[in-house]
């Protein structure tokens, strides 16, 4: 990889758009892979990237396919798929691949590495990445960088060598040797994401609501009991130590409206990737995060009585349920 690496970005929706944008904006070969949709918007109006600073760059020329044709000649594959499609799309990967390229992750959840690996681990080198930030399609072939902060990889040669290749910038990549800390730790936060699309809000408008804050805390306070339980140690996302989350989130309007939110520096359009999915008819990742506590509670011999309450709320909401209003939402959830 002595030239600037070749990169396919897998999935290439709201998260693989911007990252992928990005990285072509600051001079490395992408190839975009994904649906004939967004191929067409692409297509007839190039790639417009945004952030919530006012940062904005347009790319006229990008290779949006929707085929895998391409991908024997990477080096660097990014997966961005909801993490439903990982197993199917990493056998398509498989087929095409070179042996002995990178596959990054750039997706929620804690298992889409493990599953990688599974799938691909004798062909690809495998590596977990972790996303903090929100990325919203706004249509006309462009997409918009909603929250602070920065993409992590696995610290390895490979990665070194790619994140020099994509140098600052809104999708610059940091590096971790705690991937999996870093993956727990952003679960944590991603349990905000079922409330979010419970309201059917705007993140600003759900996180300034105390009683949808009270149930994002008591399902963070549940998960860290179980992680304790579990011995697994989340590691910080953000300005916010995970035991604090709780305490954070949960804390009085005067408190959180004026210090928190305003630091956190989220944009008034932002919504969580769950809001999405639901707004769109599509099933949510909620088993992969709630989920995942549920699970891992269940192994423990332990309960998750909140993460289960909005487990079943969300299951409700694909079927079209409507959204809650915050007291009615914390009274059914945490019974009080
Ligand atoms: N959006 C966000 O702000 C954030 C998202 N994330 C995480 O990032 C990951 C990606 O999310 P997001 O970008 O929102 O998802 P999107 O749904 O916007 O993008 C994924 C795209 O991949 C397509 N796809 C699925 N399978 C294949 C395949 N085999 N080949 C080509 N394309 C395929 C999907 O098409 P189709 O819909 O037809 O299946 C979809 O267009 C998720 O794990 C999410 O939780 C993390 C932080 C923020
Ligand atoms: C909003 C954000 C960045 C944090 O919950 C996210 O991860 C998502 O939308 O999935």
């Amino acid at each position: 990889m002595a030239e600037l690496p070749k990169v396919a970005i897998v999935g290439a929706g709201s998260v693989g758009c911007f990252i992928g944008g990005c990285w072509q904006a600051a001079g490395l070969p992408v190839s975009f892979i994904g649906r004939e949709k967004l191929a067409e918007d692409i297509r007839a109006n190039g790639l417009t990237l945004s952030d919530y600073t006012g940062w904005q760059t347009h790319l006229p020329d990008v290779d949006y396919r929707t085929d895998m044709a391409v991908i024997g000649e990477c080096d660097i594959i990014v997966l961005t798929v909801k993490s439903a499609d990982t197993a199917a799309t990493a056998r398509e990967i498989g087929a095409r691949s070179r042996k002995g390229a990178t596959i990054i992750s750039f997706q929620n959840g804690v298992g889409n590495a493990d599953m990688l690996r599974q799938e691909l681990g004798d062909w690809l080198e495998i590596v977990p990445g972790m996303i903090p930030y929100n990325v919203a399609y706004l249509g006309g072939g462009r997409f918009h960088k909603g929250v602070a902060g920065k993409l992590f990889a696995e610290d390895r040669p490979e990665t070194r060598r790619l994140a020099q290749a994509i140098g600052d910038g809104p999708a610059a990549l940091s590096l971790s040797r705690d991937m999996l800390g870093l993956a727990w730790g952003k679960l944590l936060i991603n349990l905000n994401n079922a409330v979010n699309a419970l309201s059917g809000r705007t993140l600003l408008e759900e996180l300034s609501e105390h009683d949808y804050r009270r149930v994002v805390a008591a399902s963070q306070r549940e998960g860290l009991r179980i992680l304790r339980r579990a011995r697994i140690k989340p590691k910080k996302v953000g300005a916010v130590a995970p035991s604090l989350l709780p305490l954070v989130i949960g804390s009085p309007d005067w408190l959180f409206n004026k210090l928190f939110l305003k630091a956190w520096k989220i944009d008034e359009r932002a919504r969580s990737s769950m809001a999405d999915d639901l707004a769109s008819g599509r099933k949510t990742e909620i088993d992969y995060i709630n989920g995942e506590l549920v699970r891992l509670a269940d192994r423990l011999g332990t309960e998750a009585p909140v993460n289960k309450a909005i487990v079943g709320l969300i299951r409700w909401a694909e079927a079209g349920a409507k959204p809650w209003e915050p007291t009615a939402l914390r009274r059914e959830v945490l019974k009080r």
